[in-house]
């Protein structure tokens, strides 16, 4: 008895699965003159997703093959993959609505159910109204405000990695990626909540830094398979899935905590939090705490990486980390007596600096591509235009090696980012926080916290690394990030009695 209705509701269930398929498979195609990954019946390409478990090597690899516009199809869903600048600007810097959506797939169901409001899952009139709301808190005036605390967490940051090295005695260190991890973590709930979490003494934010970074390694886990496309039957049963919730449920009583210490107006006073921008705003509680955590998770990983690879290709190319110092050296000079801190004039003039940052974001793009599902056609020349529930991934990291854009792309130089290169260049050929209207709003913020981390890491060592660029191996997880632990070795400038 108990098998015949097993059998019978699975059989229906296939039905119903393999119908809808076959449905969605007959309504969207592609133009012909795309070129496509080979499909077969109902699964489209997605056996071809076995060729490699790497989701950014596997779309590399076809754009070897197929070129810089090319067609997959997930299940009868065509997604086309562009890294023609051309063609990124046609998606990006579109304001029409139905061309600012990121599909609503699994994306949002991997995360805890009480965080599903937020400009980063958000879609529509509420993205739209949400973003208004949370551009106040990187205007630059607010970006000024933060400043303190960026330099507090950087120089936390330098004794840390001092007592790391004290610890090694000398001996190379793979600790800068889990130190640069937890710092920028550190800074984005800071700027955030308004609330240091700094140091293990509160036994509260240690549990929460820890339940935030389960959360970010389960959502990883289920997020980089093609079967993101499709209902996600693998989550649903998954063991995670209880503990997401009630980690989440914890996260949410954490940031709900500082809330109404915001309310009672016991916050940091020294500058506006995006949690008071958004109260003042009259951001009901619940979108506010989910905001919160999207904030936090958008800002922390892509930071630290970030940071981590510029050290990492710094210490390739010693003639580049040698001019940025000389630079950061020069800038800390005039700071002294503005209690050791970067102002807003010091970070503007670190323009080396960030020209490295930039050129070491092209070579290593931590947020490799973006996503939009059209739900207005898209005209990408006279005669090629992309239906109505097509995905468009733009994907940044092949276009940062285009070599119209970058000849020689292969080549570390900071120089490519010379305004009268920058100019010489369509502007949609390095866009490592996307563009357009739905780009990251965080972008500059992260620009300025990430001159302030590795000018104090400039200015107290010297980087070498045992590594290279052959022997790094990054992959796809989420943000992309290293197989292993990079090997530095550092030297403590202490001659300079800093
Ligand atoms: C090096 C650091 C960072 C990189 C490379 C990066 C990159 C990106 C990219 C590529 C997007 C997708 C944009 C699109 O779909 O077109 C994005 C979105 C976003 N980022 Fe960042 N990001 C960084 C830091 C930050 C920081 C520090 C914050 C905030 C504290 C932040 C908050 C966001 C938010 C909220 C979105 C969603 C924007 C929207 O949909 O309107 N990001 N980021």
């Amino acid at each position: 008895m108990l098998f015949s209705t097993w059998f019978l509701l699975s059989t229906v269930f296939s039905f119903l699965v393999f119908h809808l398929l076959w449905r969605r498979q007959q309504k969207i195609i592609l133009p012909e003159c795309i070129p496509m990954l080979s499909t077969l019946p109902l699964i489209g390409s997605v056996h071809h997703f076995f060729e490699g478990r790497d989701l950014v090597k596997l779309l590399r690899k076809w754009q070897m093959k197929l070129g810089t516009i090319f067609g997959v199809s997930l299940f009868g869903i065509p997604v086309v993959v562009i890294s023609e600048p051309k063609y990124l600007q046609k998606i990006l810097s579109s304001s029409e609505p139905g061309h600012l959506n990121r599909p609503s797939l699994q994306t949002t169901s991997v995360f805890p159910p009480n965080f599903r409001f937020g400009l980063l899952p958000g879609n529509g009139e509420a993205w739209k109204s949400q973003r208004f709301v949370v551009g106040k808190a990187f205007t630059h005036e607010a970006l000024k405000t933060y400043l303190p605390t960026l330099n507090l967490h950087a120089k936390q940051l330098i004794s840390e990695v001092k007592s790391v090295l004290a610890e090694n005695k000398g001996e190379p260190i793979t600790q800068l990626q889990d130190l640069l991890l937890l710092a920028s973590m550190r800074i984005v709930i800071h700027v955030v909540t308004g609330k240091n979490v700094q140091g293990n003494e509160n036994e509260e934010s240690s549990q929460f830094l820890k339940d935030f970074h389960s959360i970010e390694a389960t959502s990883a886990k289920f997020l980089v398979s093609p079967w993101f496309a499709v209902p996600p039957f693998s989550w649903w049963f998954s063991k995670e899935r209880a503990e997401v919730g009630r980690k989440g449920a914890n996260m949410e009583k954490f940031f709900q905590k500082i809330l109404e210490q915001c309310k009672n107006g016991e916050d940091d006073s020294s500058f506006r939090s995006m949690m008071r921008v958004m109260l003042n705003q009259g951001v009901c509680d619940a979108d506010l705490l989910s905001e919160c955590f999207w904030l936090t998770f958008a800002g922390n990983n892509t930071v630290g990486l970030t940071s981590l690879y510029t050290l990492f290709i710094l210490a390739l190319h010693p003639e580049h980390q040698e001019k940025c110092r000389e630079e950061v050296d020069e800038v800390f000079t005039e700071v002294k007596g503005k209690d050791g801190n970067l102002t807003y004039e010091d970070i503007y003039k670190l323009i080396y600096l960030e020209r490295c940052i930039k050129e070491s974001q092209r070579r290593i793009t931590v947020v490799p591509g973006t996503v939009r599902k059209l739900e207005t056609p898209l005209k990408l020349e006279e005669n090629l235009e992309l239906s109505i529930g097509t995905i468009v991934l733009s994907f940044h990291d092949q276009a940062h090696m285009h070599p119209k854009a970058f000849p020689n792309p292969e080549k570390y130089d900071p120089d490519r980012f010379l305004p009268e290169n920058i100019h010489s260049r369509n502007s949609y050929a390095f866009t490592p926080f996307s563009a357009g209207r739905r780009d990251c709003i965080g972008g500059k913020m992260a620009m300025m916290e990430m001159k302030i981390i590795l000018a104090f890491m400039l200015r107290h060592f010297e980087f070498e690394t045992l590594d290279s660029y052959d022997n790094v191996e990054v992959y796809y997880n989420v943000s992309m990030t290293p197989k292993r632990f990079i090997r530095f070795r550092l030297k403590e400038r202490e001659h300079l009695n800093l």
